[in-house]
């Protein structure tokens, strides 16, 4: 994704620049207006202060010839140039603050609005995609006011240029060439210097990555048990300082270089100004130029080398930002990954089938699925069986279309998922997934969000905890269903109060009231969901969920087979295949993988030693 067709090599991108422009003036209209007439006005003051200077002083150095009046009202008329010239330059400083700070937001906001629009999971595995994200991120905060601030410098260097190389004109042309040649060749090298940071930005990108996963790991309370127990710390520590160290020397390097050409490009200004100064000093001695002409001629080279100077910075700036921010339009431009469906979900049955599914989740990646076979009739429970890896959690990635099959079809009563509304289609699934996430919310609304439209309907949320077992010990916390269910983030008017943690089994069954907070989804898919359950809790769990799926087309996947006897149908998943079918009893008396696997369950259960119990191999 990083390949220069797309991010567009190190060429300049003006539309790039044109939208960062656009952006700053859609996000603060008023001050993005009010920026540019004061950045103008400021970059033109210099130039009228410096002119009446130079009538000053003229005036002044007709001895007894000189009016008093005139002397006296150019002077006043310099003080209160520089008066408004400072208030221009505090207002300039503040709307600059506010464009900013307006900007920032917006494309943030925009950003991650996009990142909320890809269906799919594959853009979330991409490593690019993240690099690219985070420079995307990067660029958020200054890239667009960099490339409108270098706009407004340039508008106001040539504002400031275009009056004093009309002085430096009248009084010594050369100097005007000179001072032009110079400012260019700066502005060149800067240019070539930003190209250089760009590409070793992007180079290090990858370890920025790496920086903040082992910055967050070291942090993170969830790790910190394995860290100090396996005594990690200071590997993990040696990790992050190499991954730090490599990226900001090649920074470094770069840095210096640039320090190199620019102390270079001010020596070289230095001398042609000294040059420029005695020239018109000795012709002043001579007679040909006026005090005030000497005058005007520094003020107008000082204003022509600070203009030059604020451009080449800026420039240089506006072209990294260019860069960085045309990964931001990049971003923006991706299309989905998953083409989106538009036919509505059927309000009938939930009847599931998988048609000859084959998968995997790379194009040069092992197949997961192999043709996989499998119907869900509506309102029957599913069993799905299979040794660690079979790829059931990834059936139920398809199910839920995170990805699409690469051959094959899943149809949801009869019609294509691919053609369904997949948001549509995810409001009528509810899903416990193995790797459940646990959210450093309040207890209501760890489970709420699991039914957004109903996160505050008090009665709704304890119905799912009761389902899932969970409600007593909800209630029973310090602040019932409003306690934090974290140690580490408290909202802030929580300040002062401490959260709590749940046990793991805890965790397991709030996660599976938060997928049971859709009472009206027509699929109950429980992956692993008693795994950490104690025997009781899962007996329970799995008696009240029985009773609240009746009507609905349930999958249901456990590694205790006991938990899946009583489904409907019993399927077994091996060499991404469905290898058996049947009723718990059909398939013991079958005596194949499922009968192997209950027995040397059930005979550890009953303490018998493995070996007097017949097995056949597991695939
Ligand atoms: N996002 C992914 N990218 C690449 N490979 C993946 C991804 N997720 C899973 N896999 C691979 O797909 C295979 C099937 O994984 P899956 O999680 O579906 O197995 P499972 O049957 O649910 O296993 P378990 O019983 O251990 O939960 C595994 O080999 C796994 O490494």
């Amino acid at each position: 994704m990083q390949d220069e067709e797309s991010s567009g090599g190190s060429r300049f991108r003006p539309r790039v620049a044109a939208t960062a422009v656009a952006l700053q003036f859609r996000a603060a209209p008023v001050g993005a207006w009010a920026l540019l007439v004061t950045t103008v006005a400021g970059g033109v003051a210099p130039a009228a202060v410096a002119w009446c200077g130079k009538l000053l002083f003229d005036e002044i150095g007709r001895g007894h010839d000189a009016d008093p009046w005139r002397a006296g009202g150019l002077a006043a008329a310099m003080g209160m140039a520089g008066v408004v010239m400072a208030a221009m330059a505090q207002a300039t400083g503040y709307l600059d603050d506010l464009v900013r700070q307006r900007l920032a937001v917006a494309v943030e906001r925009r950003l991650f609005a996009k990142v909320n629009e890809f269906r799919g999971l594959r853009r979330f595995e991409d490593p690019a995609f993240h690099d690219r994200l985070r420079l995307a991120t990067q660029a958020s905060t200054d890239a667009p006011h960099n490339i409108t601030g270098f706009c407004q410098q340039a508008v106001q260097a040539l504002a400031q240029t275009g009056g004093f190389l009309g002085v430096l004109l009248a009084v010594w042309p050369p100097m005007a060439v000179l001072l032009l040649a110079c400012g260019a060749a700066s502005l060149v090298s800067r240019l070539a210097l930003a190209r250089r940071q760009i590409a070793v930005a992007e180079s290090v990108s990858g370890r920025y990555r790496r920086q903040l996963f082992y910055r967050s790991l070291l942090t993170d309370p969830r790790a910190a048990k394995e860290i100090r127990l396996f005594g990690l710390g200071g590997f993990l520590h040696g990790r992050l300082v190499e991954a730090i160290g490599s990226a900001s020397a090649a920074e470094l390097a770069v840095k210096r270089r640039g320090a190199l050409a620019q102390t270079g490009y001010a020596v070289l200004n230095a001398v042609v100004t000294g040059t420029g100064i005695v020239i018109v000093a000795v012709g002043a001695a001579h007679g040909r130029f006026s005090v005030g002409d000497v005058s005007l001629f520094v003020a107008a080279t000082a204003g022509i080398q600070g203009a030059f100077t604020g451009v080449v910075v800026q420039a240089g700036m506006a072209a990294e930002a260019v860069r960085l921010f045309g990964h931001y339009t990049d971003l923006m431009e991706l299309p989905d990954d998953l083409p989106a469906g538009s036919a509505p979900v059927p309000r009938s049955s939930g009847r599931v089938e998988f048609r000859d599914v084959w998968f995997r989740y790379d194009e040069d990646g092992p197949w997961i699925l192999r043709g996989v076979d499998l119907v869900l009739p509506a309102g029957a429970a599913v069993g799905l069986v299979g040794r660690n890896g079979a790829g059931k959690s990834t059936l139920v990635k398809l199910l839920c279309r995170f990805y699409d099959p690469d051959r094959g079809a899943i149809l949801w009563d009869g019609t294509d998922l691919r053609d369904l509304d997949v948001e549509e289609l995810r409001a009528r699934i509810g899903v416990t997934f193995q790797d459940y996430l646990t959210y450093d919310f309040t207890a209501q609304d760890n489970i709420g969000i699991g039914d957004l439209p109903h996160r505050e309907d008090g009665d709704r949320v304890r119905a799912a905890a009761r389902l899932a077992g969970i409600d007593d010990e909800l209630a029973a916390l310090p602040h019932g269903y409003r306690t934090q269910l974290s140690r580490v983030h408290l909202d802030d008017d929580q300040d002062g109060e401490r959260g709590v943690t749940l046990s793991g089994g805890q965790w397991q069954r709030v996660a599976l009231a938060r997928s049971l907070m859709r009472s009206d989804a027509s699929l109950l898919i429980l992956d692993e969901p008693s795994s950490g359950l104690d025997a009781e809790a899962e007996h329970r769990v799995h008696r009240t969920l029985a009773e609240h799926r009746a009507g609905r087309t349930g999958l249901l996947i456990s590694h205790r087979l006991g938990a899946l006897r009583e489904a409907d149908t019993i399927a077994v998943l091996a060499d991404g295949r469905i290898a058996e079918t049947g009723t718990h009893d059909e398939l013991m008396r079958r005596g194949g993988h499922y009968a192997t696997l209950f027995t040397l369950q059930a005979a550890g259960y009953r303490d018998e030693p493995a070996d007097l119990v017949e097995t056949e191999t597991i695939p």
